[in-house]
C-alpha cells in the first residue's frame, strides 16, 4: 500500500479579495490560506507532505460540472471595472468577484485535479489541497457562497472520466450545504454526496427546502444524496461522532467507494462565526481518520470554508497530521448526542432505510414532517423563552474560547513485535523481547499468577515481554504492539492484570474476537471495558463493562461483523476513551484477513493508537497484514457488502437498545432517551 500526502498550495491564492462593502462577504479574506499554511509549516507538517503544485483547470476541466455561458461571463471578469464587477456580483448571492478571482478559481480547480492525479497514480496515499476560492456552492450556471467554480464537484466528474473511477464518496464537512455539488450529483448513483449543515428549519443560509434531511437523490440517483441539517447550534463533538457511526459509516462501507472527496470545510468548528458550532478542532483528527480505511485509503481533502483563523488553522493541522498516519489525539469531551442531533439522525437514517440495507431496521418515525414541525414549535416556544431570559440585546454571540489541541508526538518505535524465534520480524516492526528493565516484583507476581510449573522459563520470558511492552506503550515509547503467544487468553489475562494495575492510569479497552476464555471478572470498577465477539449465544451480559455480541454466523459474516463494529463497537470504544486498545484474535476466529485490518485500523484512532494485538502462535500469516494496519497503511476494501443477517441486526439492535441507557453514543434516536 502506498504512503505519502500531497499538500497542494500556492500564495497566488491569496491574491484577490473583497474591494467593496458587504457584510456577508467580509468573512473570506486571504488570511484564511496564509494562516493556514503558515500554521502547517510552523509545525513541521508542511515538510513531511509532498508538495505538489498547482495549475490551472482548463476550460474543459471546468466544463466538467459549469455552462459555457457561465464560463464565458466569469471569463471577462478580469477586464472588468469595478463598477461593472459590483454589477455582475448582484447576479449571485453572497459571493464577490475581482479581477484576479477567475485565475484563482482555475487554480483552486486545478489544485483539486493536481490532487485526484497524485492519488490516482499511486504518487501519494491522500492529500490536502489548501485552495481559495472554495467550491461547494458554485452551480452549472451560477456563483454563490464565496464560490466559482466548484472544486469537488470537478475532481469528482474528472476522476470518473480519466481514470475509470466507478463510485466516488463526497464527503462535505463544512458547515454550510453544497447545494451546487447536491445539483451536479443528484441523480447520479456513482457519485453519493454527503453533507451536513445549519440548518435550522430553512432559517440559515441558504435557506433552501431542499437541503433538508428528505433530499435524498433523484430518479436513478435515490439514496446517493444524503443531508443532515443542524437545527441548533452549538453541536459538539459527541453530535458529529453519532452521524459518522451511526449514518456515514455504514452507508459509506456499503457503498465501497473507489475514491474519498472531501469538502473541508472547517467553518464547523467552534469559534467560526458562520457555523457557532462547539466541536473542537481535535474532531476533524477522528473524522480524517474515520475515512481513511475507505477505498484503500486514497482520500482527497480540499478546503472550503472556515472563517475563524485560530480555529480554522488548529482544524487543518489535525486533519493533515492524521493524513500524514499519526495516531489521533484523545477526542475532548463526548458526553453524548443533543436531542436535536438525535433527532436529526433519526430523520435522516428513516428517510433512508429504504436505501441501504445498513439502514433497513432503523426506526421509523410517524412522519419525520410531523415530528419537525412539532420540534420547531417546541424549538420556537423554547426560543422565546430563552431570548427573554436574555435581557435586552437578544443575541450576544460570546467569545468562544478553547484549548489548544494537544501535541500528537509519534513515539521513535511505532510498532513493536514479540515473535517466537523463526518467525520473522515484518518490516517497519521492530523485535522486543527486553524484560530485563522489567523490576522484579512484577516478575514474581506473573510467576505467582500464571506459571503452573514455576520453571516454564518460555512462557515467563514471553509474558515478562508483554508486561514490559505494556510499559513502553504506556510511556508513548512504542505506539504499538503485535504478539504470537502460546495461550491467547493467559497472555490477554496478563496484559489486563498488568495494565489495569494501580501504577499505570489505564482505562484498557479488550476487543475479543472468537470464544475464549476473557477477563470478565476485572471489569466492575470501569478501568476494563470487555466487547467479545463471539458466535455463541452469550450468557446473559452480567456488568456495563462486558458485552458478549453474539452473531449468529460468528464474524465470518462480514456485513453483520462490520455492522457490530461502526453501529455498536466505535461508539462505545469513543465513549470509553481507553488509554489502551487490547485486540485479540482468539485461535477459533474464523475472520477474514480484510476484516480484521479493517477493524485494527479503525481502532487505532482510540487511545492515541496504543493498541496491543494478541494472536495465537498458530497464526503467523497474520503477522504481515496485521502489522502493516499497525504501522498506519491502510486496509484493503472490503468490497461491496451485502444485506447483514436479519438475525444479526436483531441482535444487534437489541443489545445496542440495552446498552443505551448507559452509553450514550449508541442511541440513534431521541425517543430513547424517554
Ligand atoms: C464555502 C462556505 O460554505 O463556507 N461558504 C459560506 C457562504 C456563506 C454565505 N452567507
Ligand atoms: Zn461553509
Amino acid at each position: 500500500m502506498k504512503m505519502g500526502t500531497a499538500l497542494i498550495y500556492d500564495e497566488e491564492m491569496t491574491k484577490y479579495k473583497l474591494l467593496w462593502v458587504d457584510p456577508a462577504c467580509k468573512i473570506e479574506v486571504p488570511e484564511r490560506l496564509t494562516v493556514s499554511h503558515e500554521a502547517l509549516v510552523q509545525s513541521g507538517l508542511a515538510d513531511r507532505c509532498v508538495s505538489i503544485p498547482v495549475r490551472e483547470a482548463t476550460d474543459a476541466d471546468i466544463l466538467l460540472v459549469h455552462s459555457e455561458e457561465y464560463l464565458e461571463a466569469v471569463k471577462k471578469t478580469p477586464y472588468m471595472t469595478l463598477e461593472d464587477l459590483k454589477e455582475f456580483t448582484l447576479q449571485y448571492g453572497d459571493v464577490y468577484f475581482h479581477p484576479n478571482i477567475y485565475h484563482c478559481a482555475k487554480l483552486a480547480a486545478g489544485a483539486a485535479l493536481q490532487l485526484v492525479d497524485s492519488v490516482m497514480t499511486g504518487k501519494v496515499r491522500n492529500g490536502m489541497a489548501l485552495v481559495r476560492p472554495p467550491g461547494h456552492h458554485s452551480m452549472r450556471s451560477a456563483a454563490s457562497g464565496f464560490c466559482v467554480f466548484n472544486n469537488v464537484a470537478i475532481a469528482a466528474r474528472y476522476a470518473k472520466q480519466k481514470y475509470g473511477v466507478k463510485r466516488v464518496l463526497i464527503v462535505d464537512w463544512d458547515i454550510h450545504h453544497g447545494q451546487g455539488v447536491q445539483y451536479s450529483f443528484e441523480d447520479d448513483p456513482s457519485v453519493l454526496y454527503f453533507s451536513w449543515h445549519r440548518y435550522e428549519h430553512q432559517k440559515f443560509w441558504p435557506q433552501l427546502r431542499e437541503s433538508d434531511f428528505d433530499s435524498v437523490g433523484k430518479n436513478k440517483g435515490v439514496g446517493f444524496n444524503i443531508n443532515v441539517p443542524w437545527n441548533k447550534v452549538g453541536m459538539q463533538n459527541s453530535d458529529y461522532l453519532s452521524i459518522f457511526c451511526h449514518l456515514l459509516l455504514p452507508v459509506a462501507y456499503e457503498f465501497n467507494p473507489d475514491l474519498v472527496l472531501v469538502c473541508a470545510g472547517f467553518d464547523s468548528a467552534i469559534g467560526d462565526p458562520e457555523g457557532e458550532m462547539c466541536a473542537t478542532p481535535d474532531i476533524f483528527a477522528h473524522l480524517t481518520h474515520l475515512l481513511m480505511n475507505l477505498a484503500g485509503g486514497k482520500l482527497c481533502a480540499v478546503l472550503e470554508g472556515g472563517y475563524n483563523l485560530t480555529s480554522l488553522a488548529q482544524s487543518v493541522c489535525q486533519t493533515v497530521q492524521t493524513l500524514l498516519g499519526d495516531p489521533a489525539p484523545p477526542p475532548a469531551n463526548l458526553d453524548g448526542p443533543c436531542k436535536s442531533a438525535l433527532d436529526s439522525l433519526h430523520c435522516v437514517r428513516s428517510a433512508h432505510r429504504q436505501y441501504w440495507s445498513c439502514l433497513k431496521h432503523a426506526a421509523d418515525l410517524p412522519t419525520c414532517e410531523i415530528s419537525t414541525k412539532r420540534i420547531k414549535v417546541a424549538e420556537e416556544e423554547e426560543e422565546e423563552e430563552k431570548t427573554l431570559d436574555k435581557g435586552e440585546e437578544g443575541n450576544s454571540i460570546e467569545e468562544k474560547v478553547w484549548p489548544e489541541p494537544p501535541k500528537r508526538v509519534t513515539p521513535t518505535i511505532r510498532t513493536a513485535v514479540v515473535l517466537p524465534d523463526g518467525v520473522t520480524c515484518p518490516d517497519g516492526c521492530k523485535r522486543f523481547s527486553s524484560s530485563e528493565d522489567l523490576d522484579p516484583l512484577i516478575i514474581s507476581k506473573l510467576k505467582e499468577n500464571f506459571l503452573k510449573d514455576a520453571d516454564d522459563s518460555d512462557t515467563l520470558s514471553s509474558l515478562s515481554s508483554l508486561a514490559a511492552l505494556v510499559e513502553k506503550v504506556e510511556k508513548n515509547e512504542i505506539c504499538s504492539g503485535l504478539a504470537l503467544v502460546r495461550d491467547v487468553s493467559m497472555a490477554t489475562m496478563c496484559v489486563v492484570q498488568h495494565a489495569a494495575s494501580a501504577h499505570l492510569r489505564n482505562r484498557v479497552l479488550v476487543v475479543c474476537v472468537g470464544d475464549g476464555k476473557v477477563p470478565s471478572h476485572v471489569t466492575e470498577d470501569g478501568k476494563i471495558l470487555v466487547v467479545q465477539f463471539s458466535n455463541k449465544d452469550s450468557e446473559e451480559q452480567k456488568c456495563k463493562y462486558y458485552i458478549p455480541v453474539c452473531l449468529k454466523k460468528g464474524y465470518s459474516d462480514v456485513s453483520g461483523f462490520m455492522h457490530a463494529v461502526l453501529g455498536l463497537l466505535l461508539p462505545l470504544a469513543y465513549e470509553y476513551d481507553p488509554t489502551l486498545v487490547l485486540l485479540v484474535r482468539m485461535s477459533d476466529a474464523g475472520l477474514c484477513e480484510i476484516v480484521w485490518q479493517q477493524l485494527t485500523g479503525l481502532l487505532q484512532g482510540l487511545a492515541q493508537g496504543h493498541m496491543l494485538v494478541l494472536m495465537q502462535d498458530g497464526e503467523k500469516e497474520c503477522v504481515g497484514p496485521t502489522a502493516s494496519s499497525l504501522l498506519g497503511y491502510p486496509a484493503p476494501s472490503l468490497g461491496q457488502l451485502p444485506a447483514p443477517l436479519p438475525e444479526d441486526v436483531a441482535s444487534i439492535e437489541s443489545l445496542r437498545h440495552r446498552l443505551k441507557a448507559d452509553w450514550k453514543l449508541l442511541q440513534t434516536t431521541a425517543q430513547e432517551t424517554g
